[in-house]
């Protein structure tokens, strides 16, 4: 399994590589590997260009596969068996998907031995505010929700959770330093907001608890991404 960076020492930006144009994909790994010790693949670039975008970006660093699975737990583990063989750093699964679903999806990971991906349960979407919450039928805050699915999904058996940077203190308070902590919404000071509801700075994020911060359109937008890279990890404490 990958190691939480250590403070000071391994990079902790992970770039989301959202695009559909696995030719542009390829082409940020190359130039982001360096300076960044994880890449993601989502949603976008899996659904245009499937395994052969994780097998391409793994050339250049480990892969944080981010497909957010949420089905019955029959499904999700066999979705899990399914990717293992593209041997993935992190996998995410939505923690809404329940116990029974996470535990299915621990069992099957473990079946990869020591070379298993991190399981990570993304609590709370970064893109919804209370308003978006509610409208779920949910009218607890977004941090009261991110915590209850937090503590269901590390007992059924998560490493890790994905969480705003809103929220990781909080985690990180009631949770301890065990659960790896991979946070979203992070936006450098003077960047875009966009649909991102839940946001902080790179610096208050890693202040709150984040082991990785995933950044994507501030990067992947920028005129020069891989400058765009070093400058967040400057800004970035220790
Ligand atoms: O709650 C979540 C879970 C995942 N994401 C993903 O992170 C990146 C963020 O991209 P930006 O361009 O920096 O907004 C994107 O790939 C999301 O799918 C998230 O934002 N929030």
């Amino acid at each position: 399994m990958i190691a939480k960076p250590a403070e000071g020492g391994a990079p902790r930006i992970i770039p989301a590589l959202d695009t559909g144009d696995l030719a542009k994909a390829e082409a940020l790994a190359a130039s982001l590997a360096g300076r960044c010790g994880v890449l993601k693949v989502g949603l976008e670039l899996f659904c245009a260009a499937g395994s052969p975008a994780v097998t391409a970006v793994a050339r250049h660093a480990p892969v944080f596969l981010d497909l957010k699975l949420h089905d019955i737990p029959n499904t999700v583990a066999g979705a899990l068996r399914s990717l293992l063989p593209l041997r993935p750093a992190m996998v995410t699964l939505h923690a809404g998907g329940g116990p029974a679903m996470i535990a299915a999806a621990r069992a099957e990971a473990e079946k990869a031995g020591t070379a298993r991906p991190l399981l990570l349960a993304v609590t709370v979407l970064t893109s919804m505010d209370a308003a978006a919450l509610a409208a779920t039928g949910v009218a607890d805050t977004p941090a009261q929700q991110v915590l209850r699915l937090a503590k269901m999904a590390v007992a059924a058996g998560a490493d890790g959770l994905v969480c705003s940077p809103q929220e990781a203190a909080l985690l990180r308070a009631e949770l301890g330093p065990g659960p790896a902590l991979v946070v979203p919404g992070v936006r450098p000071v003077g960047s875009a907001v966009g649909d991102q509801a839940r946001v902080a700075t790179p610096a208050e994020a890693v202040a709150a608890g984040a082991d990785w911060i995933v950044v994507g359109r501030p990067i992947t937008g920028a005129p020069d991404p891989a400058a765009a890279a070093m400058a967040i990890a400057a800004a970035i404490p220790g």
